[in-house]
């Protein structure tokens, strides 16, 4: 089918979910029919209108968000005013997104600025970063040459794939771009030179892919994305194969976008050390947790009573789907079986799996099959799945010994996705826990509150959102 085609079928789609009136081409779409370029921004500001009025016709509570200076969600400017090109602009209005976040609407200027500026951003869990270095990566390839242009790495499979997604869905109107994954179970004959613009992969792929077998040459790269950017630099995540990878780029030609909605204080010292120059975006700590995720604590006498708690909470709260973390496989086996048990439909995802077995257990999650899901820290950034409500730390997550606060907002941030509203629950069954739950607390300097798992009412109340 014709790219007009398929546009013109899609326009109509959208025209009828969100029950649009009426959708004819503006004189301005039909006069600029000749000239390719000004038509397709037409046609892309056209689906901006009807887009926008679904939304004002559902008082979509983001709209809301919007307006308030002080939301990750409050822009000023349009995706028009953000320079993108015509197709990628339709793609963004495909994807149903009417306007720019904060992150988005600050990043992309800069990103997208000659001479390139190098960038280290950081923003609340859920609020559009993908979308910014992904515009982004899209923007600067050039189709003529048929080589690896832009790297993008992710610390795990399942967000690798997830943003290559996310990439294809945007790109949807630019069939030239090419993109390759690579991940594990990524197979590429000896010898090869790949001839895809943009690679998105985890790092000993790339690694491997880069360095080792030569399949793409890294200083020909132009634009080079760290996303969850302090795990991808810190000792304790991928330290040694990103600085690697890294190391071998054209530090001068090559443009480089770090992303996260967390970084300490030497981590950020570090992707300081090794950016030229960097646009630095960062939140105050009191912005970096997010007031549309109610934290709450309950206090559990032992593992069995956590257990009896999870099981009130979410048969009280029933509603959406939920995430439960464990600090280790063990104990999510051990959880996902007496769920089972008892006759929840409950899904597990650990590092033991096969990556083929992880993305199936993913997918059926995302399609509802499952409502709950049993995992660890492999799928603490990054996984977007709008239905969560609930996020549950069974285990809080530490790191040596001491509270790891890191980790702990990314847990709770795969809730309250795009200005939703979310519920995040921490287990507790001994002091030790209680003096890591307010570290927890100081260190973001918000209020985690104590919740009765006994108290039906009061769980019905924090359900509503009451
Ligand atoms: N401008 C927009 N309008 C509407 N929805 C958007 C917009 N930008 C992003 N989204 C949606 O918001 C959700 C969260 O975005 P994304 O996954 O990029 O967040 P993030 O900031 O990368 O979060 P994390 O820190 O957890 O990785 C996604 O479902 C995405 O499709």
């Amino acid at each position: 089918m014709s790219e007009q085609a398929d546009w013109a079928r899609y326009v109509s789609e959208t025209e009828k979910k969100i029950g649009a009136v009426e959708i004819t081409k503006t004189d301005e779409t039909v006069n600029n029919e000749a000239d390719p370029d000004k038509s397709n921004l037409a046609e892309a500001s056209l689906l901006a209108k009807i887009i926008r009025k679904g939304l004002v016709e559902n008082k979509n509570d983001i709209e809301i968000q919007r307006q308030d200076p002080k939301s990750p969600l409050y822009s000023i400017k349009t995706f028009e005013a953000l320079d993108l090109n015509a197709n990628l602009l339709k793609g963004v209005y495909e994807m149903g997104f009417n306007a720019p976040s904060k992150i988005q609407e600050t990043t992309l200027p800069a990103l997208l600025a000659d001479p390139p500026q190098n960038l280290i951003a950081q923003s609340q869990s859920g609020t559009g970063k993908t979308a910014a270095f992904v515009l982004a990566m899209l923007s600067r390839v050039d189709v003529t040459k048929k080589y690896p242009q832009v790297l993008c790495l992710s610390p795990t499979y399942e967000l690798a794939i997830q943003t290559g997604e996310a990439a294809a869905h945007m790109a949807k109107f630019c069939p030239e771009i090419e993109m390759k994954f690579a991940v594990s179970g990524e197979q590429v004959p000896r010898d090869t030179k790949l001839t895809e613009h943009i690679i998105i992969g985890t790092p000993g792929k790339v690694l491997d892919w880069g360095i080792k077998f030569r399949f793409f040459d890294l200083k020909k790269l132009s634009v080079f994305v760290l996303d969850e950017a302090d795990v991808m630099i810190s000792i304790q995540g991928h330290q040694d194969q990103c600085v690697r990878i890294h190391k071998n780029l054209d530090q001068n030609n090559c443009q480089m976008m770090f992303f996260s909605a967390t970084y300490d204080q030497e981590v950020m010292g570090f992707a300081e050390h090794i950016v030229k120059n960097p646009i630095i975006i960062r939140l105050k700590r009191e912005e970096e947790s997010l007031d549309n995720i109610r934290q709450y604590y309950v206090r559990c006498k032992n593992q069995s009573d956590k257990y009896h708690a999870i099981t009130n909470i979410y048969g009280t709260v029933g509603i959406g789907q939920a995430i439960i973390f464990c600090q280790t496989r063990k104990t999510a086996a051990w959880l996902s079986a007496k769920m089972s048990e008892d006759g929840h439909a409950v899904a597990v995802l650990s590092g033991d799996l096969t990556v083929d077995q992880r993305i199936s257990v993913l997918d059926r999650f995302r399609e509802g099959k499952e409502k709950v899901l049993i995992t660890t820290n492999v799928l603490s950034r990054g996984i977007d799945v709008e239905q969560v409500t609930i996020v549950v730390n069974f285990d809080l997550p530490v790191l040596n010994g001491k509270p790891d606060c890191e980790t702990y907002l990314h847990r709770i941030g795969r809730t309250g996705r795009f200005g939703k509203s979310g519920i995040a629950i921490n287990l507790i069954d001994s002091e030790e826990t209680m003096n890591i739950c307010r570290a927890i607390e100081n260190h973001f300097g918000k209020k985690i509150q104590l919740l009765d798992a006994e108290d039906s009412d009061e769980i019905e109340k924090i359900g509503n959102g009451n």
